[in-house]
């Protein structure tokens, strides 16, 4: 199959208060081009697993292949630039540094991973923002624009590395249903128009049952792998 992420036998157990069992024989795909979503009751495990596939929590055993190169067993500083480089992420809350411009912000990954010069950066960032219709919000402070356009601001600084997967936990929890469908629809373009792969964690059926496929968890297991 090919998969740009693959699981394989996850587990994993928290220890403090008590032994907990949270994730159990995990072992799914997401092929290049599928979005699909995860759903399931609250505390089925959905964002303890989602943290694993983003490679930010270490801690479980079982193996994860990101474009099918192993990444179980790397050191965080080898995650933290394969992350960078490979997965988008955007969460419930949009993260922006509120004094910063809208521009810096969705240049800030980019300039972490340092493989570009700042101009090459800065015309990504522009392209991004237009590609979302929001370039004219460049120069404004992240702080004065609406929920709305913040969270749009987000994707666009999730993808500014142009990453092979994109990531959501909850990512239209505060928004209104008019922004939660333009969410729908971005994502959706990116699929259609980039083949780009997404995984989202929602509890919003009417989001999840237009998408490709509904991963469906239950006390730490996959229903349907
Ligand atoms: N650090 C922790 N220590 C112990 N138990 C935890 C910890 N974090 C989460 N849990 C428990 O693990 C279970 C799964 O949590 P998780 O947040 O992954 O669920 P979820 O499906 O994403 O829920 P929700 O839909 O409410 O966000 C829950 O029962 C939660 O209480």
């Amino acid at each position: 199959m090919d998969y740009v992420l693959e699981a394989r036998n996850i587990d994993k157990h928290f220890h403090k208060p008590k032994d907990f069992h949270v994730l159990r024989d995990i072992t799914f795909g997401v092929k290049k081009g599928e979005f699909a979503t995860i759903m399931g009751k609250s505390g089925s495990g959905k964002s303890t697993l989602l943290y694993i596939l983003s490679t930010m929590d270490t801690d479980y055993t079982g193996a994860l292949y990101l474009n099918h190169e192993l990444v179980t067993g790397k050191t965080h500083q080898q995650l933290s630039r394969i992350r960078n480089k490979n997965i988008g992420f955007v969460f419930q809350f949009h993260y922006l540094l509120s004094e910063f411009s809208v521009l810096e912000n969705v240049m800030l990954p980019a300039k972490k991973l340092a493989e570009k010069t700042n101009a090459q950066i800065e015309k990504d960032a522009l392209q991004k923002l237009e590609m979302l219709h929001i370039g004219h919000l460049a120069d404004q402070r992240a702080s004065r624009i609406s929920g709305g356009e913040k969270q749009r601001v987000a994707i666009a600084r999730a993808l500014i590395n142009d990453p092979t997967i994109l990531m959501g936990d909850e990512p239209t929890g505060n928004l209104d249903s008019h922004n939660s469908e333009n969410v729908f629809n971005i994502f959706k373009n990116l699929k259609e128009e980039q083949g780009l792969s997404l995984l989202v964690v929602t509890h919003d059926e009417d989001f999840a049952k237009r998408t490709d496929r509904i991963i469906q968890m239950e006390d730490g297991m996959i229903l349907n792998p």
